[in-house]
């Protein structure tokens, strides 16, 4: 009989920059047998972005396995076996590629969205909460930040669980 912690569900992770998202997502998937998934977005242009890239791949001892998804997260969520843990890091990083790339945010954000209703596994997802400054001066960065809040709305709303994440201490708000 499958309980909480092995069924299909999905755990949204959300909170500011450092704010310990990723490093509490692995402490609750790691906390499941292994092998575990880690699905990265992010795209290592720089020496500042390799850095944060090795130091979360030194974090990750055995037993991960890690798929990069920069832009095709619903194809490869889709592609995954049933059953296998995975965490998504992060949202906000995909949503920055899809729009950077100038694809459909809308098309790509109502695909995702349509697998992530369907979760095949134990899954964690993990996003920015970007709204809580001051309004950005540039356009793109406002509207940045609008696709963002909206992205988030829509994944809380679908998520069987969602936590915001307080200096290192998740908060259950759903
Ligand atoms: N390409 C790639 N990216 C990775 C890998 N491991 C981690 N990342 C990326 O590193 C990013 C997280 O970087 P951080 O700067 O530590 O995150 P943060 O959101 O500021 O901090 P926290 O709230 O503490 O998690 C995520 O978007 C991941 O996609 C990897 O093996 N390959």
């Amino acid at each position: 009989m499958p309980d909480e912690t092995t069924q299909n569900r999905l755990t949204f992770l959300l909170g500011g920059a450092r704010s310990g998202k990723s490093l509490h997502a692995e402490r609750l998937i790691t906390a499941l047998p292994a092998p575990w998934t880690y699905i990265a977005t992010a795209q290592a242009f720089d020496d500042e972005m390799r850095e944060r890239v090795a130091h979360h791949r030194d974090r990750r001892a055995q037993g991960w396995q890690t798929l990069n998804a920069p832009l095709d997260l619903a194809g490869t969520l889709r592609a995954l076996p049933a059953g296998a843990p995975v965490l998504l890091d992060c949202l906000t990083l995909w949503l920055t590629n899809v729009m950077l790339a100038d694809h459909d945010v809308e098309a790509a954000v109502t695909e995702l969205c349509g697998v992530l209703a369907r979760p095949t596994g134990r899954w964690y997802a993990v996003s920015n909460e970007v709204g809580l400054s001051i309004v950005p001066e540039n356009a793109l960065a406002r509207r940045f930040r609008d696709e963002q809040g909206r992205l988030n709305q829509k994944i809380a709303a679908l998520a069987d669980e969602v936590l915001f994440m307080v200096a290192g201490l998740p908060m259950k708000v759903k």
